[in-house]
């Protein structure tokens, strides 16, 4: 048997699959958490990998192997090949004032301006989450470390290149050997998705110098082998990967709930939202990624059985007891900020409040409201945007939750394929493994079900949007009146 792995290096955890690189069955499988927070160094990525590896029975047997990755996250590299500061991630909000002056000075100090003009350029209007944003972060308040910066990639491609056999101390010829593919460089900022060209001078402007940057691989292309001689395919960020794991073709639309929450679609060509709501990225296989993502989504779950005190799927059980409305409680979810809409600095919020709905049920139920109302907002975007969903494929770890399943039904107003349960970006990787190995795309059987219709309950959608968009509304005000 021709065995394949895959890999998602996820903002919580790393999750090694491998396959039978023939039909796609799941031969063997290991995990490993990564550390909280925001700023992360890289090792901590390689010790989890290797400590998810160790469980899935080692790497020996396998013939090849990829790796999907959070994306954006900032990983700087000096001459030697050594990681200069702790990796900024995608969901670090420090960059949010960078990337207002990134869009500031392409305006010339008119923001919508300064939006149309990356939009145009790159697909994206830079928000913190974007790697550029990172950098620009590190040039305004670490000029020393920016001044070190000899290459810079992103969480995928450094793990593919320590699978190589790359680390510090590996020089020059270390560096000159990293590689990416255009789904996660599409996510940079500093890479031009529709010309498949970096960006070279926003880097000069923003990071001060233009450092070495990772070749872009062919969707299929390999990029080296590990130590036990196993092909590594390009990799890819880790919505592309979900969409390759899922075998997501041109017009079908993902919703993706971890640590972040994202909706995304596969398209034929590129888009450019000036209203920066629309990242313009690439998936894995030469087509194009809409995507809008959020800062806030299953962790809120988290946060909320935490408070409760019960298990996840007490959790579930509690928020599938409430009434749909949640009798007038409605949640914001910022609790990490937020991406989509640009808040960075907000904070969650409870709204109506009353002695007789404020029970755990209720409260259950608002998280769940409150994630997926971001989400279908984000659909929203997409929309607007030209894609016409016609069903929404759900995925990530939020995606086992039954409260979300039903009530992405009543919220959403659109069919619901849940794929078997499973890792879907480490899926995508495997899926990708096995293509660098045979020249093309394996077609594996998948089971997928449809969720049962629900009553639509258009009145969740409708409260949740007025409160949203007061608070936004709030927001943008606040940082007026203060001149930001
Ligand atoms: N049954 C469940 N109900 C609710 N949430 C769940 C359930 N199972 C997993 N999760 C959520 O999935 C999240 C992890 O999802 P995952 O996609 O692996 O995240 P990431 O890719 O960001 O590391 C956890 O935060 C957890 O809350
Ligand atoms: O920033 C984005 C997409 O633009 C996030 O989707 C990250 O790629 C992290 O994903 P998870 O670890 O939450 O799956």
């Amino acid at each position: 048997m021709t065995l394949v792995a895959g890999i998602d290096s996820s903002t919580q955890s790393c999750k090694v699959l491998i396959r039978d690189a023939a039909t796609g069955a799941l031969v063997r499988s290991g995990r490993a958490a990564h550390p909280e927070g925001s700023e992360v160094d890289p090792e901590a990525w390689y010790s989890a990998l290797q400590e998810a590896i160790a469980q899935a029975g080692g790497l020996d047997d396998v013939d090849a192997i990829s790796v999907g990755g959070q994306q954006h996250g900032m990983v700087v590299l000096d001459a030697s090949g050594a990681v200069i500061r702790p990796a900024l991630l995608w969901n670090d909000t420090r960059s949010a004032q960078a990337a207002s002056q990134i869009i500031a000075e392409a305006g010339q100090g008119d923001a919508a301006v300064g939006a149309r003009y990356w939009a145009q350029r790159t697909g994206t209007v830079p928000v913190s989450s974007i790697t550029l944003a990172k950098l620009r972060w590190l040039k305004d308040h670490e000029p020393q470390n920016a001044a070190k910066v000899a290459a810079v990639c992103l969480p995928h491609d450094w793990l593919s290149w320590r699978l190589a056999g790359y680390g510090p101390g590996s020089g020059a010829t270390g560096l000159a050997a990293l590689r990416t593919d255009r789904s996660d460089a599409s996510g940079t900022g500093y890479y031009r998705a529709a010309e498949n060209a970096y960006d070279h001078e926003a880097l000069a402007q923003h990071l001060g110098h233009v450092p070495l940057l990772p070749q872009v691989a062919g969707p299929l292309e390999s990029i080296g082998r590990t130590a036990s001689g196993a092909l590594i395919g390009p990799g890819a960020g880790d919505n592309a990967a979900a969409g390759l794991g899922v075998g997501a073709q041109v017009g079908d639309v993902v919703m993706s709930l971890g640590t972040s929450g994202t909706v995304f679609a596969v398209a034929g060509s590129p888009s450019a939202d000036a209203s920066g709501l629309v990242a313009g990225f690439a998936d894995a296989t030469g087509n194009y990624l809409p995507l809008v993502c959020t800062l806030n989504a299953t962790r809120i779950f988290d946060a909320t059985a935490n408070l409760l005190q019960v298990s996840l799927e007490e959790f579930n059980d509690l928020a599938l007891s409430a009434a749909p409305g949640c009798d007038g409680l409605v949640l914001l979810p910022y609790f990490d900020g937020e991406r989509t809409p640009n808040l960075p600095e907000a904070t969650g919020s409870l709204h109506g409040i009353t002695r007789a709905n404020y029970t755990a049920a209720n409260l259950a139920r608002s998280a769940v409201e409150a994630v997926v109302c971001s989400l279908a907002d984000g659909l929203r975007a997409l929309e607007a945007q030209g894609v016409e969903a016609q069903r929404i494929i759900l995925v990530g770890g939020g995606a086992q939750s039954r409260a979300v399943q039903q009530i992405a039904a009543e919220i959403l107003g659109l069919p619901i394929l849940l794929p078997a349960p499973g890792e879907y970006v480490a899926d995508g990787a495997a899926r990708q493994a096995a293509g660098v190995l045979a020249g093309e795309f394996p077609n594996w059987a998948q089971g997928t079900a449809e969720l049962p219709a629900m009553e639509p309950a258009p009145q969740i959608l409708e409260r949740y949007r007025a409160l949203a968009s007061s608070q936004f509304r709030n927001d943008f005000l606040a940082r007026t009146e203060l001149g930001a």
